[in-house]
């Protein structure tokens, strides 16, 4: 089996989040979820939340569903790396996206979220597609969508194709040629403790010229909007970007938005991906403002690094849970 679904962004301006439709129960109700690398846990906005954490978000309503099961007992809890947080207990029903379907698939519905949740309006939940170990349903977790349907797969691997302000794609169990040009490098993941965390061999401003070749472990995460990297290659990059400053204020590098900016390139293997400097113009502080927050910020205060969709977006990337698991990148 092969399944393929489109990843929209939920704001016509910035690239926030991605949302793909699925859907939950029967007869199907439809969901847009953000499919998230980052995580494990398969959460939805339902009809056990209280209304006013509600704020337009589509919801699913198991006993609506004649395939929903409850799973007694369990319950669920997470809180994301910027702060958000969501929890609730589960249930198991039937799940299908981009043509999948998944019989029997744990679905976390949530009873109470973050207010972060509730004003982002355009998302129904998420999806996660990082390693089963980062579940966090208890007393046993379980498993995520692409886990279950993994065996029934053409093969066990799906690719992210995200775009710059425009709908992309997810396909699962096959690679698509045509999304791609040249070959895919690979490089081993490391799937403990759950992220796809893979190193880098470097980075350099502005075009491949002056590469550094220095290692960066970090994480390949459709979840989170921008890119966070050491200290010192954010100084290296922001040096070059007139009137850039790290504000305390705006939490992070920002700058006038009409200040040039160079690209940015890192290295997979011997490969070499450029973030064109569109992307790390990535949006005013506040609407219409002269000052812009940067899409390149640092990680130092994360502990981890992570690329983002602000770097996904410049490549095809492959997921390839086979063993041991890879990442594989290629230009598009
Ligand atoms: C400081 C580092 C960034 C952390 C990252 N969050 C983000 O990147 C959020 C995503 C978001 C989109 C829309 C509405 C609300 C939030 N965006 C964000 O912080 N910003 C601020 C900077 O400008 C861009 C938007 C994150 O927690 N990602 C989660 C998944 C998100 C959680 C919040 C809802 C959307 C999905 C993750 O799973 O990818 C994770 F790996 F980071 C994680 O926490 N795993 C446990």
């Amino acid at each position: 089996a092969t399944g393929s679904a489109p990843a929209v962004p939920i704001d016509e301006r910035f690239d926030i989040a991605y949302v793909t439709p699925v859907t939950i129960g029967t007869p199907p109700q439809t969901l847009m979820l953000d499919f998230d690398t980052g995580s494990s846990d398969l959460w939805v906005f339902s009809s056990h939340m209280p209304p006013f954490q509600v704020r337009g978000q589509e919801i699913y309503t198991p006993d609506e569903s004649s395939t929903a099961r409850l799973l007694e007992g369990h319950t669920w809890s997470i809180m994301y790396g910027d702060g958000s947080a969501s929890r609730g207990n589960v249930y198991v029903d039937t799940f299908a996206v981009g043509g999948l379907t998944v019989l029997n698939q744990a679905v976390q519905t949530a009873q109470q979220v973050s207010a972060s949740f509730t004003s982002a309006t355009n998302i129904d939940g998420l999806v996660g597609l990082g390693f089963s170990t980062l579940n966090t349903v208890r007393p046993e977790s379980q498993l995520t969508f692409f886990d279950n349907a993994k065996a029934s797969l053409d093969n066990p691997v799906f690719t992210a194709d995200l775009k710059y302000m425009a709908a992309g794609t997810y396909d699962f169990g096959f690679i698509d040629r045509a999304k791609y040009t040249g070959e895919i490098t690979y490089v081993p993941i490391d799937p403990d403790p759950g992220y796809w965390i893979f190193t880098s061999s470097g980075y350099a401003v502005g075009a491949s010229s002056n590469f550094s070749a220095t290692p960066i472990i970090g994480i390949a995460d459709t979840g989170t909007s921008l890119v966070y990297l050491p200290t010192a290659v954010l100084t290296a990059y922001y040096r070059q970007v007139q009137g850039a400053t790290n504000s305390r204020s705006y939490g992070g590098y920002v700058f006038p938005c009409d200040s040039a900016l160079p690209s940015f390139t890192f290295g997979v293997g011997e490969e070499r991906f450029t973030i064109p400097a569109s992307y790390i113009r990535y949006a005013p502080v506040t609407e219409g403002s002269a000052t812009c927050f940067g899409g390149l910020q640092s990680s130092s205060e994360l502990g981890i690094n992570i690329w983002g969709d602000v770097a996904l977006k410049a490549a095809f990337v492959v997921f390839d849970s086979r063993s041991p698991p890879r990442i594989g990148w290629a230009k598009k």
